[in-house]
């Protein structure tokens, strides 16, 4: 798609370290046609960009009044299957919930004009909550697993998309028939996005073993197998309820740990994300850390479906690297700002039973649903910042007109309330703790213009 060169005008909010939120009240971003950050100054009249190499004609997009440039979310682990379920889930817990809720739902993708509608609006959705990339599970069924990444293409957004693989303890009407068709059919999603998008530039296949009780011993080792001849991330579940933690053990009498069994079928690597993560021993953490495997913390769902408490802070001291979930459906939400609300009140919980050092902070927590989440599915570098190099995957917020209460409310703004006096530091809190998907006025990737609302000027 041809695009302009654009000049994005206006203060940008980066993330630059876990703690460190790189606050730039006056800011030009230049953006080149192949969607790419050529030019970063923080002084928008000084930096303006010599009236030549084509600059002269850029196109200028400005932020509105308490607006500001931030980074694309990136959710680190979706079920875009599930979006029917978002908020259904009644008391269930882990396992009953996929028996009476989940797998009914999945196996219906058979249907491929159904799979086409609920796809369409997960991702139109998740892009106008500002999510510029997510990882997504499909179903087991190929063709609405590729229609998945066909939509994605189409609408722009950056994703990875697997193929569920399950064959066992499930139910006989949703199951892969054995190792052998799971591979194969794995193999069809993959072939399918090299077909569509050979570099994988937006659209990367993703192995998916659903979780270990799921699968049997030869398929986790196939898809182990396949992992690495392939070289493609993977993406699985761990340790999210003790009843399932519990299985694990009986299913695999000789592995050390949930996280052991992985380990034995070659999936815990540097391109694996580990989703949930709450119940981890230390030796498991260790062992992952050793591997450089990546967790996918996914606080509404844990709440959700009373999984427990993950502790963030104690595997962000030892060095893991943590990005934030969604989980729809076991997650009611898809919005990564909420999301991110989520994990800092959960973080509250945590502090309760073991001291105050467990709070995330607004900015750790605006960390992990961007740059944490970009080194997750191995996309350092290329997005969940503003840097010269990097691609414009982001996101423009306004906060809405300074009103008191004699003024009339501006609905279009949504639930932020702001009154002129606040400190940066303080607009950002206002717009994760009461922000919403109004907050977020137009969405890029790549510098591809992929959602906007009314009113936009672009
Ligand atoms: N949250 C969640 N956990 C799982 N474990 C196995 N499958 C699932 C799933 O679909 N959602
Ligand atoms: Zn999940």
């Amino acid at each position: 798609m041809a695009l302009h060169k654009t000049l994005y005008i206006g203060p940008f909010i980066h993330c630059k370290t876990l703690d460190d939120l790189d606050i730039c009240p006056n800011g030009l971003i230049g953006v080149d046609e192949d969607g790419k950050i050529s030019h970063v100054s923080r002084d928008a009249k000084e930096g303006l960009l010599p009236a030549q190499g084509g600059w002269e004609h850029a196109k200028i997009v400005r932020t509105e009044q308490h607006g500001f440039f931030f980074p694309g979310f990136i959710d680190t682990h979706i079920h875009a299957s599930q979006y029917p379920n978002a908020g259904v889930f009644g008391n269930s817990t882990l396992l009953d919930w996929l028996n009476t809720y989940t797998f009914p739902l999945e196996s219906s993708f058979k249907d491929l004009e159904r799979a086409s509608r609920i796809y369409n609006r997960v991702v139109a959705r998740t892009l106008s909550h500002g999510t510029t990339t997510a990882a997504y599970y499909a179903t087991v069924h190929v063709p609405a697993t590729n229609l998945l990444a066909d939509i994605c293409q189409s609408r722009g957004q950056r994703a990875f998309v697997g193929r569920v693989c399950m064959d066992r303890l499930s139910p006989d009407y949703y199951q892969d028939e054995s190792t052998e068709s799971a591979v194969r059919d794995t193999q069809a999603c993959i072939d399918h996005i090299k077909h569509i998008d050979p570099e994988f530039n937006l659209i990367t296949p993703i192995i998916t073993p659903r979780f270990a009780p799921s699968c049997t011993d030869e398929t986790l080792a196939a898809l182990g197998k396949l992992h690495h001849a392939t070289g493609l991330p993977c993406q699985t579940h761990i340790s999210e309820n003790l009843q399932e933690i519990s299985l694990v053990k009986s299913l695999f009498p000789t592995s050390d740990s949930y996280a052991h069994v992985y380990d034995t079928a070659g999936l815990l690597t540097p391109k694996t994300i580990l989703a949930h993560a709450v119940h981890l021993t230390p030796a498991e953490r260790h062992l992952i850390k050793t591997r450089d495997a990546k967790i996918s913390h996914c606080p509404a769902s844990n709440t959700a479906i009373t999984s427990g408490r993950a502790r963030v802070r104690t595997m962000l001291d030892e060095g893991l690297t943590v990005g934030l979930g969604t989980d729809v459906s076991g997650g009611y939400t898809s919005s990564m700002l909420t999301e991110i609300r989520e994990a800092i009140f959960v973080s509250r919980h945590v502090a309760m039973h073991e001291g105050d050092e467990a709070k995330l902070s607004v900015e750790e927590a605006l960390y992990l649903a961007t740059r944490g989440g970009a080194k997750v599915v191995g996309l350092e570098g290329r997005i969940g910042g503003f840097e010269v190099g990097m691609e414009w995957d982001a996101q423009m917020v306004r906060l809405g007109a300074v009103g008191g209460a004699e003024e009339r409310l501006d609905e279009r703004a949504g639930l932020v309330e702001v009154f002129g006096e606040e400190t940066w530091e303080e607009k950002v809190a206002k717009w994760v703790y009461t922000g919403d998907d109004r907050n977020t006025v137009a969405v890029w990737v790549k510098g591809r213009l992929v959602h906007s609302r009314e009113g936009f000027k672009g």
